[in-house]
């Protein structure tokens, strides 16, 4: 099959490695000092369970509009910032509309698959998470990478959604990214999914960057933890606002699933050490936004945000 990466940072290039190694044909959409370094001297991608480092695909946004068709690919994965979703859709928007190429995001957040919904209608919109990995460039054309790396994907908003993608086109792909080591499901539920992964991503990825420690320093810490539970019970209470029920058990799966993961470094933190914006709309402000909406108090996502937006 033929992939195309928008965003070749530690996911992107991460899953893109797997595929290629299975003979799958991998183009990224990559910018600065980091596609330079694709272009001259490779990827190269270290994880526990993999050593890649070869030549790869890798062009910028004006030489993909020009050199590729967008129906030269199968399959298009979001894999930038959240934050960066609008944008890069508008930039594309031409482009993207000259084929019928489904849109796959493995973003955090629960906003972007709306926004690819509204560019390019809902049944080229794919849901998406990477799940159990902590992936980030080191340098440019390197990526380190750990955990098992899961992938959960479906139509959007859900399987039975009126005009949804219908799912038995997605079990190839499904196929595909299974034999390429990369373990994945399909769920009819993929909305439901984001919003019980933004559990974890709202519970650790602000307070992570503020107290700059990595996730099982702050969940076995007596106070964090404490605020890590709290700030994912923020996010269950105000997800009924996208008609997702998230219960206690919900959340206290994801507490322990990431209690029990490896120490690993959020994206968040990652940012906020190389200075590069923070995610924060994506997480903490989609929450705040849905509790506005509802009218409810979310005093512990509040402040954690206020108190990064101002170190911003
Ligand atoms: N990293 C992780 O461990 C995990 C991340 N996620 C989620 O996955 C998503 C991707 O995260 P991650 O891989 O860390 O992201 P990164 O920030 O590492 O990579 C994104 C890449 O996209 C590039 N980019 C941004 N805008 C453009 C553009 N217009 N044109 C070309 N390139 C562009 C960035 O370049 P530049 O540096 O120049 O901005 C960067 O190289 C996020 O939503 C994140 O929350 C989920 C699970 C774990
Ligand atoms: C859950 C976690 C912390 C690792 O998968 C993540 O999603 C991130 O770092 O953004």
């Amino acid at each position: 099959m033929r992939f195309l990466f928008i965003g070749a940072g530690g996911i992107g290039c991460y899953y893109g490695a797997r595929l290629q190694l299975q003979g799958h044909q991998v183009c990224y959409l990559a910018r600065g000092e980091h596609l330079q370094a694709l272009q001259q001297n490779g990827l190269q991608v270290s994880h526990p369970d993999l050593s890649f480092n070869q030549p790869v695909d890798a062009v910028d946004i004006d030489s993909l509009q020009r050199q590729y068709p967008c129906n030269s690919f199968d399959l298009i994965l979001l894999t930038l910032k959240a934050g960066a979703t609008a944008a890069i859709l508008q930039q594309l928007k031409d482009w993207l509309h000259t084929a019928e190429v489904p849109v796959l995001s493995l973003q955090n957040g629960v906003d972007n698959e709306p926004l690819i919904e509204q560019a390019l209608g809902r049944p080229r919109t794919l849901g998406g998470l990477a799940v159990r990995i902590g992936g980030h460039i080191i340098a440019p054309g390197q990526i380190e990478a750990t955990g098992p790396a899961q992938v959960v994907m479906g139509s959007w908003p859900n399987q039975s959604s009126d005009q949804a993608c219908n799912p038995s086109t997605l079990e190839p792909i499904v196929d595909v990214l299974n034999q390429a080591g990369i373990p994945t499901r399909l769920s009819a539920d993929i909305r439901h999914e984001l919003w019980r992964k933004l559990l974890i991503n709202n519970g650790v990825n602000p307070l992570s960057a503020l107290t700059r420690l990595d996730t099982r320093s702050l969940t076995s810490h007596p106070t964090y933890g404490k605020t890590v539970y709290r700030m994912m019970q923020e996010v269950a209470a105000v997800s009924v606002a996208d008609d997702v029920i998230l219960s206690k058990q919900d959340v206290d799966e994801m507490f322990e699933l990431i209690s029990s993961f490896d120490a690993i470094k959020t994206s968040m933190l990652v940012d906020k050490e190389k200075g590069r914006p923070l995610e924060l709309d994506g997480i903490s402000g989609a929450v705040l936004q849905r509790a506005v909406q509802l009218g409810i108090d979310v005093p512990n996502t509040e402040l954690v945000h206020a108190l990064l937006q101002q170190q911003e």
